[in-house]
């Protein structure tokens, strides 16, 4: 983890409302580059609306959103399309693969929308690392859940976006698969200088993140890092969580 304190995503005074509802509540957030950020909270604790403002997919109601130097909270909906199909990859929990295309196709689809190219060397690498040698032809219904997921978490990588946010990628997964996506994950932050913000309800990401961010009723509980290690992390989250009384 290289932390120069640099944030990619910038999150000021952030409060969403859905009617009467508060789903964040006053959210000030920096997610450092270079690393991976899990942000961890119960069900409705307003993880996926805060990754949805992140991505420019909704409008905060007050407050600003930074990402990549960008003040999202001042574009108009034409710039913040730009900044949503060039800066940033999402990773939605199911259904991320379009069903007609081939593995190879779906990966490659973001490249091909943008007109653009990548390394090759990148793309055999995220291949071999995703375990998909031997899909690349195959039609997403006939690999499991698990490798559609690895298919969704590769082709966020393909463009080197500025950031990936994933919301919980790995729900539903058994934790061998959960495992690998995520490894993979957080492979692409110190292989390649990524930058990934991941929300899951399941404390067990924190093993694999650089830096957790406590999630509660629209609102920052706590932010943990732990330069000794991720287990260190794991532990902290954990404990954080059973102290709560009110367990994810
Ligand atoms: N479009 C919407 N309209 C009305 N209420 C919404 C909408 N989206 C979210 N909410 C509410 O805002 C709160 C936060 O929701 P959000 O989906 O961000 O939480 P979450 O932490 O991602 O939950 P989960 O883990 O269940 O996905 C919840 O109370 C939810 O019911």
């Amino acid at each position: 983890m290289r932390n120069d304190g640099e944030a990619i995503v910038r999150l000021e005074s952030v409060t969403k409302n859905y009617g009467p509802k508060k789903a964040l509540d006053g959210v000030t957030l920096r997610c450092l580059k270079n690393n991976f950020t899990a942000i961890l909270g119960p069900p409705g604790a307003g993880k996926t609306t805060l990754l949805r403002c992140a991505a420019g997919l909704d409008r905060p109601t007050s407050g600003t959103v930074d990402v990549a130097g960008e003040n999202l909270t001042s574009l108009d909906e034409a710039a913040l399309d730009v900044v949503r199909r060039e800066r940033v990859s999402y990773v939605f929990s199911s259904r991320n693969l379009l069903p007609s295309l081939t593995v190879a196709e779906n990966l490659t689809l973001p490249l091909r929308l943008a007109r653009r190219s990548a390394a090759p060397s990148l793309v055999i690498d995220l291949v071999r690392r995703a375990g998909l040698s031997e899909h690349l032809d195959s039609m997403p219904a006939d690999l499991c859940r698990s490798q559609q997921q690895m298919v969704a978490v590769a082709r966020a990588m393909i463009t080197s976006p500025a950031v990936i946010l994933a919301d919980d990628p790995a729900r539903g997964l058994d934790p061998r698969s959960a495992g690998e996506l995520l490894g993979l994950l957080a492979s692409y932050v110190h292989d390649h200088a990524g930058n990934v913000v991941l929300a899951s309800h399941d404390p067990m990401v924190a093993a694999y993140a650089d830096r957790a961010v406590l999630l509660r009723s629209g609102r920052v509980e706590r932010e943990m890092s732990f330069p000794e290690g991720k287990e260190a992390l794991e532990r902290a989250v954990h404990l954080a969580v059973w102290e709560a009384r009110d367990p994810f």
